[in-house]
């Protein structure tokens, strides 16, 4: 096999034409082999096969630097750099991650996970080069989704200044998760579909011997021919009226046309855009002929295209799905917004049932929220299905579009809480911080499947900024007989005793119901309450547990700082001094990759694990009695039967 051959970056350069040819198919084969074995990005990857390895080719990595946008088509890169025997544990707990690293291998020069951001990244690294008086190539490779958002705009905006060279690959393939959508796709469609792929060396070189330019490389010439003689040369005017060099499109699966164009693009001594045509999920028909379904998957069988996973309970995103598309049905004032996630979030169903009433406005979560800000002010209901990590982006027209104008925006906060293999860039434990910070913001967070629809009926009639938070995955279909109405701002007792108060909100309702059980059965006595509403929290309902509990534990899935637990703490060490609290949350740092279960236990919120610690810091029998000892001093009533 040629892929043997490859175990480092410059391996690849030993390879002669037949040899490259018969390598991107093995490529392919691998990948899918991997990723319909263990799940992953799959068309993506499938797409980049040619142009990754053109990459290695033109340029010499680490010493060259590349910034894969996003990070999810990178695994050709992976295997290039020499890292394919790790692929066996590729986004699972202890093995590599899906997307680059540097932490991982000196190939990997920035990390990435959220849209748009290679452009501003690589200019950074080229700026650095230049003031470190360094040499070396920097790339950004961007999607022509990630074009879609708005930092990719801010950052050409300042790489048409770079005065070195600067080289962006465009790789377009039609395609974000879904549809790609806007203007700016539209323009590249119109390119795509004109005058075929540029040959450089025929095309450009007889059209060019016109031009009183001899002697010069092609590129030089084309970015020395004067304007009007470009227009009927460059497709790419956009850019190039910007300021910075349009090369192509290039067929992105023909590995000697883009070897030769990043040569090319290397001579210039400024911001270079190269525009390469890929197919998403080329090599496998599934893939091509549906690249949202093969987008991201599960193990799947190569042979069907069919998943090996067996079929599930309904996810909290089919619920919010049904729940929406219902309330709309009623109501034609409610709208729905999504960043360029209309299958993630659900709202497929909606944009079908409802097209005028759907905005998808591409990988843009500011402007998502913002133009929501705008459809409440006139007079609109808009509800914004956003992942939770993915609205970190949108922080600030959180507060400053909606909330101080106090808004009707309901957020309907997908993959809230651990989201498994994706890993640090895509763990949504920082809403709760992040949103309950914000004046006037409300955050409520559903136990189960029923809690998630009474939630969103109740968001959408509220009338003032809200965020309904629900983790990835099933929902849960346990407590059904607890279904009281929701009130704002109040939280529900599941069961009542007294002693140990489980204070939970959201998924950790489910794991306090087990946590409860297992003390009861040492013998324990145990509350189980619901906080329904992180912000703002019950306090009566706190009140009520400090009469007749000596300790309270706060259960989220949320990292502690900012989030429910310290609230709560602080309250009741404002009001029940004597009362022991326990903050069970993520701490205090980023959470890698792997399996959700895997990653509960290792952060101890998992119910063994809340176990164990309330046992060792407070319930071994000697502390039982000190602890009550202490209550009794401090309140001056005996409480323990
Ligand atoms: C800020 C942000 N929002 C949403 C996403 C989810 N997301 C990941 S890949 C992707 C589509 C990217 O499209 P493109 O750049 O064209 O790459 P392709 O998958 O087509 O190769 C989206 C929306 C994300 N990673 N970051
Ligand atoms: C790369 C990226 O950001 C998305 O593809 C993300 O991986 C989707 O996550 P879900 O699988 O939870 O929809
Ligand atoms: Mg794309």
């Amino acid at each position: 096999m040629i892929l043997d051959k490859i175990n480092g970056p410059e391996d690849i350069k030993k390879l002669n034409k037949q040899e490259l040819d018969v390598l991107s198919q093995e490529i392919r084969d691998f990948l899918l082999e991997k990723i319909s074995t263990i799940g992953g990005h799959l068309a993506s990857n499938l797409g980049v096969v040619e142009l990754t390895m053109a990459i290695y080719l033109a340029f010499d990595l680490p010493k060259d630097k590349v910034v894969w946008d996003v990070g999810h088509q990178s695994y050709t890169h992976k295997i290039l750099s020499g890292r394919k025997a790790a692929f066996d544990e590729l986004r699972q707990f202890g093995g590599i991650s899906g997307f680059p690293k540097r932490k991982e291998s000196p190939c990997d020069a920035f990390d990435t996970g959220h849209s748009s951001t290679s452009i501003s990244a690589g200019l950074g690294l080229a700026q650095a080069r230049d003031v470190l008086g360094e040499d070396h190539y920097v790339v950004s490779v961007i999607g022509d989704g990630a074009l879609t958002g708005g930092m990719a705009y801010e950052a050409l905006n300042n790489a048409a200044r770079m005065e070195k060279n600067f080289i962006i690959i465009l790789n377009d393939n039609n395609m974000s998760i879904s549809e790609n959508v806007g203007g700016m796709s539209t323009y590249l469609s119109s390119i795509r579909t004109g005058e075929g792929y540029l040959d450089l060396k025929k095309h450009v070189t007889n059209v060019l011997s016109r031009v009183p330019v001899v002697g010069d490389s092609i590129i030089e010439k084309i970015s020395r021919t004067k304007n009007g003689i470009k227009q009927l040369l460059i497709p790419g005017m956009l850019f190039e009226n910007m300021g910075i060099t349009y090369l192509g499109p290039i067929d992105g699966h023909n590995t000697k046309a883009l070897t030769r164009a990043f040569r090319e693009a290397k001579k210039l001594n400024h911001t270079v855009l190269v525009h390469v045509i890929t197919q998403k999920g080329k090599g496998y028909s599934f893939a091509e002929k549906n690249p949202s379904r093969f987008h991201g998957v599960e193990p799947f069988d190569i042979l069907t295209g069919e998943s090996k996973k067996e079929k599930k309970n309904p996810s909290y995103t089919d619920v919010f799905s049904k729940t929406i598309c219902r309330l709309a049905e009623a109501d034609e004032k409610i709208v729905a917004v999504t960043a360029a996630m209309p299958d993630g979030t659900g709202l497929k169903r909606f944009a079908k049932q409802f097209p005028n009433r759907f905005f998808d406005v591409g990988i843009a979560e500011q402007h998502a929220v913002t133009s929501a800000a705008g459809m409440a002010a006139g007079g609109l209901k808009p509800v914004v299905a956003v992942y939770s990590s993915f609205l970190q982006r949108g922080f600030d027209q959180v507060l400053h579009d909606v909330c101080i104008q106090n808004l009707p925006v309901v957020f309907a906060v997908d993959r809230a809480g651990l989201v498994g293999s994706d890993g640090e860039t895509h763990q949504g434990i920082f809403d709760y911080s992040f949103l309950t910070a914000v004046p006037s913001m409300s955050v409520f967070a559903p136990k189960n499947l029923w809690e998630l629809m009474d939630g969103m009926e109740f968001a959408l009639s509220y009338g003032a900024p809200i965020a309904v938070r629900y983790p990835r995955g099933e929902a849960y279909q346990g407590l059904k007989e607890f279904r009281s109405p929701i009130e704002f701002g109040k939280g529900e007792m599941l069961y009542k005793e007294k002693d140990i108060a489980l204070l939970a909100v959201g998924s950790m309702v489910s794991t306090g119901e087990h946590v409860r059980e297992k003390l009861k059965a040492d013998g324990w006595n145990c509350t189980l309450a619901n906080g329904r509403f992180i912000k703002p929290f019950d306090k009566e309902l706190v009140d009520s547990l400090a009469k007749d509990h000596w300790l309270m534990v706060t259960m989220e899935e949320n990292v502690l700082q900012g989030g429910y637990g310290l609230n709560i703490t602080n309250y009741i060490h404002e009001n029940y001094p004597h009362i022991k609290v326990v903050n069970i949350a993520l701490p205090d740092s980023y959470v890698e990759h792997g399996n959700v279960s895997l990653l509960r236990k290792g952060l101890g919120i998992d119910s063994d694990s809340i176990i164990w610690r309330l046992k060792k810091e407070y319930l071994d029998l000697e502390r039982q009695d000190t602890e009550w000892k202490h209550y009794k001093d401090e309140t001056g009533k005996e409480k323990k039967e």
